[in-house]
């Protein structure tokens, strides 16, 4: 995967912010989709206390991010991004050359569904069962946990492990046959259920596959998170 990116003069380049928690997995998200773009020379990335709730906070919320999550892109022009998938196809969109989220009308409507539906049955869900199900960020961040709610968002992430399994025994990549930002959201899923220590049930062969390759690209086995094995 080759950037384009030399197709622009250096100086014309936005110097971005990502305000992160890098080893978040939504974090790790973009910082994927940064480094396939070749794009992590024009980021400036800003820490935020996710355990002591900076990210709660009523300045980070009202300045940065309403919904009080990470990452959040800032533009040199002060605009702020959140949403992975929306920074994803901003920062794709960047040099005119869409490499992450489809060439054409269907294949961005793939790409779009399958990463959606990567959230919605995987990463979601195992977001949901780390907050709820298990400590989560620590009880000054989480102030309400249900965790009957947690341990069904844990089962719902099993079975969208089963489903993305089945996917992936018929294609090579989530949205079809390149690699795209849905591959990016399952990684996503996958680095949750490492920190919350929901193994990959063995006879799902053909993910397990899927993420043997994907942690073979440079711009996931890089990632902070998978610094301190
Ligand atoms: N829909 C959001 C979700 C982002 C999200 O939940 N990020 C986590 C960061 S991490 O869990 O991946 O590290 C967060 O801010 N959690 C803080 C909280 O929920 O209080 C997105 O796609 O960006």
């Amino acid at each position: 995967m080759t950037s384009n990116i030399a197709n622009f003069d250096a100086v014309s380049l936005p110097v971005m912010k990502v305000y992160d928690f890098p080893t978040g997995p939504y974090p790790t998200r973009v910082r994927i989709a940064l480094a396939e773009k070749g794009l992590q020379s024009r980021v400036e990335f800003v820490i935020v206390d996710l355990y002591k709730g900076e990210h709660k906070r009523p300045e980070f919320i009202a300045g940065k991010n309403y919904s009080g999550t990470l990452p959040v892109l800032e533009l040199d022009d002060g605009t702020c991004i959140a949403e992975c998938t929306a920074i994803t196809e901003y920062l794709d969109a960047l040099d005119g050359v869409p490499t992450l989220t489809g060439s054409t009308p269907r294949e961005k409507g793939i790409v779009h569904m399958m990463s959606k539906r990567a959230e919605l049955e995987l990463l979601d869900a195992i977001s949901v069962y780390f907050h709820h199900g298990t400590p989560g960020l620590g009880p000054t961040v989480e102030t309400y946990q249900n965790p009957e709610w947690g341990f069904r968002q844990r089962d719902k992430a099993l079975r969208g492990m089963r489903y993305f399994d089945a996917v992936l025994q018929g294609q090579p990549y989530v949205a079809g046959e390149t690699f795209s930002m849905a591959d990016i959201t399952v990684i996503g899923g996958l680095i949750f259920a490492m920190l919350v220590e929901l193994p990959v049930p063995e006879e799902y062969e053909a993910l397990h596959a899927w993420y043997g390759r994907m942690l073979q690209r440079e711009s996931v086995r890089n990632q902070p998170v998978f610094a301190n094995p």
